[in-house]
């Protein structure tokens, strides 16, 4: 069995005492801090946390065959967790970034047969093996920067042959790389040239076609949809999800992207475990949030890249609700990776305080995929998923931005990125 000690980490952020659930205001800064930690590792798990000079004594005489991480100078931090991706597609759109520049809006390339639609006809015509390979190059990205478990969406399909195809490529990558890739089948992800105008049958054909096809194979544990003016209405995004749970998939909801549609206030009625984007939603609708735990899933990288207005993280965190960071990794309104980038634009755009900028994108973010439990923090039973970053303390990761601080990087108990460089053994 294999066993790892690190030692010496300037700060070792811990997280400590938030397996059960989310942390909400005050709790969301409160990082549990160890100076010149210790975490020693075996078989994959956690086995003790403590200062070094605890953790040496507690092991002096069975440290034979243990491997050493030095942590002096640097900062541990849980693996970070990206709770909202759209892994899994073929191609780029670095041509509709271009019309965007010249003032053509998201929408409105969307509404032209590009954006979704442009990634759709290019998956369809992938094959799985095409969509593993180009997923595998994203997964080394967000091992790069310190990223350990990210949840993958479906929904460039919009047809059950291409939905399935993209659902078992997510299960095939997440065998393939270190990363656990956690699915999300998000058939409803916009409505389909061939059902350009009927968007209810379309719903209709997600609910009574694939929805029993994803739960019978169990491919995903979480149902998606763009609830947004033009694409599903707060009707079809209710029905469907209302009609996913009882497949046992849990809702979450694209919802308030572009403009205010009661998605917010929908996430609550429906108990989702995430609502996600949040740029418009409503002050209600934040309340409702916080009134039943739903988590805040912001997507920072989005407001940058599609140049507009950021979500009210502050006010989201002050009014109580649970707010997790992700990168919203895909093709259009966010092709990045880096999970780190993202909590510096948290912090700068949204209001965030790095401290909690760490919990969003740590331990809440693992409960925004029901992963609470195994994942997000630094404790005894937990999965030895770990980041070292080459920073004095915490602060220094936001502060120095746009850097990626990544040293080492630990998952299950194994380095998998050493000096900042991939060192996994497929
Ligand atoms: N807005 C809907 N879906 C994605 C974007 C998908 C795309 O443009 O390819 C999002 O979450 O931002
Ligand atoms: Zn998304």
């Amino acid at each position: 069995m294999s066993k790892l000690l690190i030692k010496h980490a300037n700060q070792l952020i811990t997280l400590t005492g938030s397996s059960e659930k989310p942390l909400t205001k005050e709790e969301m800064s409160n990082l549990h801090i160890i100076e010149d930690g210790a975490v020693y590792i075996e078989g994959g798990k956690i086995k003790s946390v403590g200062t070094t000079d605890e953790l040496l004594e507690l092991y002096k005489n069975c440290l034979d065959g243990v491997e050493v991480v030095d942590a002096t100078g640097k900062v541990v931090l849980p693996g970070l967790v990206d709770p909202h991706t759209h892994l899994v597609y073929a191609g780029s759109r670095e041509n509709e970034f271009n019309m965007r520049l010249n003032g053509a809006t998201y929408m409105e390339i969307m509404n032209n047969g590009g954006g979704i639609h442009a990634t759709t006809s290019r998956t369809r015509a992938a094959s799985e093996e095409e969509l593993v390979e180009q997923s595998l190059v994203r997964l080394d990205r967000f091992l790069l920067h310190g990223v350990t478990t990210v949840e993958a969406k479906s929904g460039y399909g919009l047809d059950w042959e291409t939905e399935y195809k993209q659902l078992k490529a997510a299960k095939a990558v997440g065998a393939l790389h270190p990363i656990e890739v956690v699915s999300t089948f998000m058939g409803a992800h916009a409505v389909p040239a061939e059902y350009k105008g009927n968007p209810d049958a379309f719903i209709d054909l997600v609910i009574e076609e694939m929805l029993p096809k994803v739960a019978e194979e169990k491919l995903a544990e979480f149902n998606d949809i763009f609830c947004e003016h033009g694409v599903f209405t707060p009707e079809q995004s209710r029905k469907l999800l209302e009609a996913g749970k009882k497949y046992g998939l849990t809702p979450k909801i694209h919802a308030d992207e572009i403009e205010p549609y009661e998605g917010a206030e929908l996430a609550a009625e429906v108990g989702a475990i995430s609502a996600d984007h949040l740029l418009r939603a409503s002050d209600k609708g934040i309340e409702m949030m916080a009134d039943k735990g739903v988590i805040g899933v912001l997507l920072p990288g989005t407001a940058f890249f599609l140049m507009t207005e950021a979500a009210k993280g502050r006010k989201m965190i002050d009014s109580g609700v649970p707010v997790a960071i992700s990168t919203d990794c895909n093709p259009g309104s966010s092709p990045t990776c880096s999970v780190p980038f993202m909590m510096n634009l948290a912090c700068m755009h949204m209001g965030l305080n790095p401290a909690e900028a760490i919990t969003a994108a740590t331990i809440n973010a693992a409960h925004a995929i029901n992963r609470g439990k195994e994942i997000g923090s630094i404790e005894e039973g937990k999965r030895a998923d770990l980041v070292i970053l080459n920073v004095l303390n915490y602060m220094q990761m936001q502060y120095h931005y746009g850097m990626n601080h990544t040293d080492t990087v630990i998952k299950n108990g194994r380095v998998v990125v050493n000096g900042g460089r991939l060192c996994y053994q497929q």
